[in-house]
């Protein structure tokens, strides 16, 4: 633990919360950024199932490239806008590079995003087909004689977040994420057709200092 001996590609001063994999890290080129938001609300995360495209079955939060012009915010709002059809003010939270062997010898940058609010109705789009999970703390601490409002009830009903279907390193960043922890991080895939098998990563949060 500490502040030695960060990935290639990240800079700054972060306390490591979790590591692990192969011995080497792959190469990369250059970095392309992405976005991606989640809005963590009450208890609950909203998620989108991939219907087509790279990551397809997976869920996820919802996002995509940053297009020439925009700023991550803009596009992190863009992509909310078209895939789930709503409006959120999006605070930034996270960084993390995602590198392919197999894939592109350049880095995905995907800036990550969480709001507690959202406008608008939630839509299913053909990319993405929204869904609320329950956060891991739902549910403690209600005594059974404590009569539930409707809304919590619903809350108490979701399914846990499906970390078995997500990329496989999410589930040692969603955590900092819903728990308002800044983050960066690096995960490095192999890919063999359309399979990606995680094979080293590392997370850290800022310190203490910085902020
Ligand atoms: N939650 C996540 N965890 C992870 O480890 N890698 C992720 C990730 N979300 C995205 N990635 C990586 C893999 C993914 O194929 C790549 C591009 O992200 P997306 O799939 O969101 O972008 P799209 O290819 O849909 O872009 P657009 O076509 O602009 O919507 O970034």
């Amino acid at each position: 633990m500490g502040i030695a001996s960060l990935p290639p590609g990240l800079e700054g001063n972060f306390i490591e919360v979790s590591s692990g994999g192969g011995s080497s890290w792959l190469a990369f080129n250059t970095k392309r950024l992405y976005t991606n938001a989640f809005i963590i609300q009450d208890d609950k995360i909203l998620l989108g199932y991939k219907k087509r495209g790279f990551g397809v079955h997976k869920y996820n939060g919802f996002g995509g490239k940053v297009e020439q012009g925009e700023t991550a915010v803009q596009a992190a709002a863009r992509e909310l806008q078209e895939e789930a059809g709503i409006t959120a003010p999006l605070e930034h939270y996270g960084t993390f590079l995602f590198v392919t062997e197999g894939g592109p010898d350049w880095a995905f940058q995907i800036e990550i995003f969480r709001a507690e609010e959202y406008s608008g109705t939630l839509i299913e789009t053909d990319e993405m087909r929204f869904q609320w999970f329950a956060t891991p703390n739902v549910g403690v601490g209600i005594p059974e004689t404590t009569v539930v409002s409707a809304a919590a009830q619903a809350v108490v009903e979701l399914l846990p977040i499906p970390f078995d279907s997500m990329w496989e390193s999410d589930r040692y960043w969603i955590p900092l994420l819903l728990s308002k922890r800044h983050f960066i991080g690096r995960t490095d895939f192999k890919s063999v057709g359309e399979t990606f098998t995680l094979e080293k990563w590392w997370f850290g949060e800022i310190g203490a200092r910085e902020w």
